[in-house]
């Protein structure tokens, strides 16, 4: 298998903080990679490196053998990574339909204002947006709550908004930050099965978790981070078993994901 997202020796510091220290790792095309360790262990700064909201001070992202333009993070999107969010950032105010829209219009040619003008092509492609966001609510499973404003839908149907809002993109790699957060065990098994079907469709999946059952049941493979540093890499049964690993999440005072 050939990787699609290849992270090169990635340094991140905050002040006197390092939080990546020489982060390496690949993501191989059609994967369900994990990426797990202690709270402060470094896991959403790697995201955020990423993405570009904080980018790396030091190392590389290639996806597809090409480097990411991480100092844009428009430009990344574009290149098709898509996230979610730890502390879930919906439009509140918004309905489901239209958080969806929003998303999708930054990807669409005619753009906000055009749509706004009422051009013909525009209207078009309004229709076809729309179209789009009925079918992307549809695939996560809450076109019957469409027309709910954000903030209205329960923290699990908020999880699943982020989701579709992040497939409005089309990504190739989709990045989740610890999307079980605040569900139950059987919102956690439904969300198991959408990430499945997400990759089945062709979308590459990277995955923060604290849920260990549910990063163990899912992930082909997993990297764990602590202090910053990458300190196993493996199938999850060998991580499960990895002294280090079980060092890190037993050691420090820190608490366990
Ligand atoms: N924007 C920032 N400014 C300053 N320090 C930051 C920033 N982002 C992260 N950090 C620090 O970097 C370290 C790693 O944090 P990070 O959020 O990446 O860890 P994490 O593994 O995602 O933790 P958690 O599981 O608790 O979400 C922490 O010590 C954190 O306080």
């Amino acid at each position: 298998m050939t990787s699609l997202l290849e992270a090169r020796a990635i340094d991140k510091r905050f002040g006197g903080l390092q939080a990546l220290s020489g982060v390496s790792l690949s993501i191989r095309k059609g994967e369900i990679y994990g990426l797990i360790g202690p709270n402060g262990a470094g896991k959403t700064s790697f995201f955020n490196a990423l993405t570009g909201i904080h980018p790396p001070d030091a190392g590389v992202f290639l996806l597809d053998g090409a480097a990411l333009p991480t100092e844009r993070p428009q430009a990344v999107v574009a290149r098709g990574i898509a996230r979610t969010f730890q502390n879930i950032r919906l439009f509140r105010e918004l309905n489901a339909l239209e958080n969806v829209m929003a998303a999708r219009h930054r990807h669409t040619r005619a753009g906000l204002w055009s749509v706004l003008a009422g051009t013909r092509a525009s209207r078009a492609e309004e229709r076809a947006c729309t179209e789009k966001a009925h079918a992307l609510l549809d695939y996560v499973g809450i076109d019957r709550l469409a027309g709910s404003l954000a903030h209205s839908l329960s923290y699990g149907d908020q999880r699943r908004l982020e989701i579709a809002r992040a497939l409005a993109t089309a990504p190739r790699l989709l990045a989740l930050d610890e999307p079980a957060a605040g569900m139950n065990a059987t919102e956690t098994a439904a969300l198991g099965e959408l990430i499945r079907r997400i990759r089945a469709d062709g979308v590459t999946v990277l995955l923060i978790e604290h849920d260990v059952n549910l990063v163990m049941g899912l992930c082909d493979r997993v990297a764990v981070l602590d202090f910053g540093r990458k300190i196993a890499e493996d199938v999850p049964a060998a991580v499960q078993r990895d002294q280090a690993v079980i060092d890190a999440y037993l050691g420090g005072g820190r608490h366990a994901a």
